[in-house]
């Protein structure tokens, strides 16, 4: 059912560069439709949103205002968990809170200064953002995960309020989304999602106030919708349907790697699972083990669809060429399901989040590993890293010159903005030259 590549094949790199890329129908079917949408909500505010939820999640609300759910609507279906489901909410909540705590610590998260020779402070401030929009996707499956994934590194680095926005298809509340969302402590939550969403959070209507940057994954309308909107607001990356790439040597369970070839494909029709394997015998067995599981997987409709129009097993040389591979296609997700998988580790250069050994499947970091889920998708990994408490901060630099400094600097700066031909930077700095 998937595809087969091989790299000794002449047409390798042009069969790569097919599998990677949507088709242009897909992709300009997608463009227009949300250029469409975010016009519409740019005009007509809170009527466009209404109309369009209606529309694409077949509801049949008569204002936004309904479209908001209270607090206390989360607190009730946190109260009403069974206790199974909370215990887990409360753990996964507890990792990721505590992996983004260090991350703020260890990853520059927080404001610095020194004084130089002069006696002059420079220094860097850093402020959480007053606003963000977190997207929480919900069309073909529910994301408690990612509330947690979006709202915790945000309350993490001091954001004063959060907005959440997730699409009911048919108006049905998912109680582990609302729930999850009094865990992680989201400030207003809207009933709305897809581009229309994007766009009210990008622009602000009557009821949705705007915010300065939006962050969260979703489907190929919505990663559209974010990429058109930035530069209005901040967004965090490109976030759209998932990807799952598997190099293995050959020494995994077949059946553990045609399951986490499914954990990602049973996503999105468009998500995209690899597998990398230098033994044609091996991907054979796997071919063999998905045969076997497929008709057992509820959602096998969307699972199949993914893996015959989008996944690949490609038969590598050996493992130092699969890495090499995978770094041109830069996944989401990566395995590296080896023995001894660290040998492999510093070839690879372009990945979202790397999960080593058979033991780490790629679902345990989905939901409760504790870094985050929410990662850069279609090649993106090249330029841009998982979602983090530094998406929801902004510094700010620090520059406080003593006397001596204003002497010292000025005299730097009045010979270089002399040659740039703007006289009055010179003078500023010259006024304050003080030699005695
Ligand atoms: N990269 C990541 O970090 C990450 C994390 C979690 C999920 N994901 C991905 O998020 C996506 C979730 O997708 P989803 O569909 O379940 O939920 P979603 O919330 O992203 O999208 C649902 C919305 O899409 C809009 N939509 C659907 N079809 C449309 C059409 N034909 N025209 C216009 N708008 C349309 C509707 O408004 C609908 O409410 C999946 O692709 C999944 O793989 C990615
Ligand atoms: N694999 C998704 C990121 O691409 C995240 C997720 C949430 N729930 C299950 N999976
Ligand atoms: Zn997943």
């Amino acid at each position: 059912m998937m595809r087969r590549l091989n790299t000794q094949d002449i047409n390798f790199s042009q069969d790569l560069a097919k599998l990677l890329s949507l088709s242009e129908e897909d992709l300009s079917s997608i463009e227009a439709v949300v250029t469409n949408i975010l016009q519409e909500v740019k005009t007509h505010g809170d009527a466009a949103v209404l109309r369009l939820t209606n529309q694409f999640d077949r509801l049949h609300a008569t204002s936004v205002q309904e479209l908001e759910l209270s607090k206390e609507k989360l607190q009730e279906a946190l109260t009403a968990l069974p206790a199974e489901q909370k215990v887990a909410l409360e753990s996964a909540a507890q990792r990721v809170r505590s992996y983004h705590e260090r991350q703020k610590i260890e990853s520059g998260c927080t404001s610095w200064e020194y004084v130089d020779e002069h006696g002059t402070t420079l220094g860097q401030q850093v402020t959480p953002l007053d606003r963000v929009g977190i997207y929480v996707p919900g069309g073909k499956a529910a994301y408690p995960s990612s509330v947690l994934m979006n709202a915790i590194p945000a309350k993490v680095a001091g954001v004063k309020e959060v907005i959440m926005v997730v699409p009911t298809p048919d108006g049905t509340h998912n109680p582990l989304v609302l729930a999850a969302a009094a865990v992680a402590g989201v400030d207003r939550i809207f009933t709305i999602g897809g581009a229309q969403a994007v766009g009210a959070l990008a622009y602000g209507t009557a009821t949705i106030p705007a915010v300065d940057k939006i962050v969260g994954p979703g489907n190929a309308y919505v990663a559209s919708a974010k990429r058109r909107v930035f530069g209005i607001v901040g967004i965090d990356m490109i976030a759209g349907p998932s990807e799952i790439l598997v190099i293995c040597d050959g020494t995994t369970n077949p059946d553990w790697v045609a399951m986490d070839l499914f954990s990602q494909a049973e996503h999105d029709e468009l998500a995209q699972s690899i597998l990398l394997c230098p033994s044609e015998h091996y991907l054979n067995e796997v071919s063999h083990s998905i045969s076997k599981l497929l008709p057992q997987m509820p959602r096998k409709a969307v699972i199949e669809k993914s893996l015959r129009d989008r996944g690949a097993m490609i038969l590598v040389k050996d493992m130092a060429q699969a890495c090499e591979i995978s770094n041109q296609i830069a996944p989401e997700h990566m395995e590296i399901s080896a023995e001894n998988p660290r040998q492999w580790l510093k070839l690879i250069r372009h990945a979202g989040a790397i999960f080593l050994g058979k033991f780490t499947s790629e679902s345990l970091g989905d939901y409760c590993a504790g870094p985050n889920h929410v990662l850069p998708t279609s090649r993106t990994a090249r330029f841009s890293s998982p979602l983090g408490v530094y998406d929801f901060i902004k510094r700010s630099s620090l520059i406080e010159v003593s006397q001596t400094g204003a002497n010292q600097l000025g005299k730097i700066a009045s010979v270089l903005a002399h040659g740039e031909g703007l006289q009055g930077h010179a003078r500023a700095a010259e006024m304050r030259i003080q030699e005695d």
